[in-house]
């Protein structure tokens, strides 16, 4: 059976969401969206980091922005880049076109809707119930491949509005750009060549998967989570969003709202960067909260090896007093192993809970 639409049932004006999507006590954001905008300047803050000059034939400017990049991925996992080279109009195209899609009605968006039961996560969907838990996101979503151009199934993307492919084919190559400047950038601080991760990662076989979030409003958005906390399975995330705040980061034993920042791009360590680098880079802890009166739609550009690449700390990371902290796996492997994981911690948390309801 298809999973119910986020959009539908927010649309049908419920005051009460669902016991599927209330959380469990202890994930259940502390305070909601709106209350932590104003408190967003406190303590710490997701680093922030101008690469305006990444190109710069000037060397101590360039060294400057590596030592900042690597910085931040080693202490939080995450930064916003300012000045990035991606343009304005490309993003606000990209934007409008991913918002244009998630604006037609649901029965229309159905034409593409995936079936994650069967494997095929590609197209319009929404968190299937876990077994084990039931728990759900207050979130659908649009994912699709991106990268390489050659394996793209172009039946899998969106027709409407036309302009989708166009502008999202020519994000998806800036994209690609910057995979290479960062994992060029991390590979130098580790000490190794600037080729090796990318290569490792793929090189001209490194996947990118497009998945466009969005989080209709919520009545109840203090019970809610857009999307649960977790890790990248990724290499390298990148993210953009609507300018509505939702991404918090989990730093020092706390929850960290990340700022909106017009024309930043938010870019995730993923557990693949955290192994090949033996844990030097974070891959960070990070969940989605929602909102009682805006729509929240987010881009996430998730940077992933093949399928069959075999990924564990590089040699050159590893010596007596740095033994390796993760086992090589393939991709496939390492998805598998965290799916299966999760769903294990959920089933167990549910017994837990019974176990407390009925003594
Ligand atoms: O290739 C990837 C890499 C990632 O890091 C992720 C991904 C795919 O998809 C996850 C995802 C997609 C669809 C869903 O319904 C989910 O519940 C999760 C994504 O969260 C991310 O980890
Ligand atoms: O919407 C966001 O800000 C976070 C999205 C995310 O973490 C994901 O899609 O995996």
């Amino acid at each position: 059976m298809a999973p119910a639409r986020v959009e539908s049932l927010a649309l049908s004006g419920l005051a009460a969401i669902p016991a599927e999507y209330v959380r469990p006590l202890e994930e259940r954001p502390t305070e909601c969206v709106l209350k932590v905008k104003r408190v967003e300047d406190e303590g710490p803050q997701i680093p922030v980091v101008d690469v305006a000059g990444w190109d710069s034939a000037d060397e101590e400017i360039k060294k400057e922005i590596r030592r900042q990049v690597a910085k931040a991925s080693r202490e939080w996992g995450v930064m916003q880049l300012l000045n990035h080279g991606i343009s304005e109009t490309l993003i606000e195209r990209l934007q409008a076109a991913g918002k244009a899609f998630f604006d037609l009605p649901v029965e229309e968006k159905e034409k593409y809707a995936n079936d994650h039961a069967a494997g095929k996560i590609a197209g319009y969907g929404s968190k299937l119930a876990n077994n084990a838990s039931g728990q759900l996101e207050w979130e659908d979503y649009y994912f699709h491949l991106l990268w390489p151009e050659q394996r793209r199934d172009m039946t899998t993307w969106p027709k409407h509005p036309q302009e989708y492919i166009d502008v999202t084919d020519a994000y998806g190559r800036e994209i690609r750009k910057l995979v290479t400047k960062i994992l060029g950038t991390l590979s130098s601080d580790l000490g190794v060549e600037e080729e090796r991760m990318e290569r490792v990662l793929g090189g001209e076989n490194l996947e990118m998967q497009l998945k466009i979030n969005y989080y209709p409003r919520c009545p109840q958005p203090e019970l809610a989570l857009g999307v649960e906390a977790h890790t990248d399975i990724s290499a390298l995330t990148f993210l953009l969003h609507n300018m509505v705040p939702g991404l918090q980061l989990f730093y020092e034993g706390k929850w960290v709202t990340a700022k909106c920042i017009p024309g930043a791009l938010i870019v995730h360590i993923g557990d693949q960067v955290e192994i090949l680098s033996n844990g030097k880079f974070t891959s960070g802890l990070h969940r989605g909260l929602v909102n009682k009166e805006k729509v929240r739609i987010s881009w996430a550009v998730f940077c992933d090896p093949p399928k069959d690449a075999l990924i564990g700390p590089m040699k050159e990371v590893v010596d007596e007093s740095n033994p390796p902290l993760f086992p090589a796996k393939t991709f496939k492997e390492h998805t598998d192993h965290k799916l299966f994981k999760k769903a294990q911690a959920q089933a167990e948390a549910q017994a837990a809970n019974k176990l407390n309801q009925s003594t």
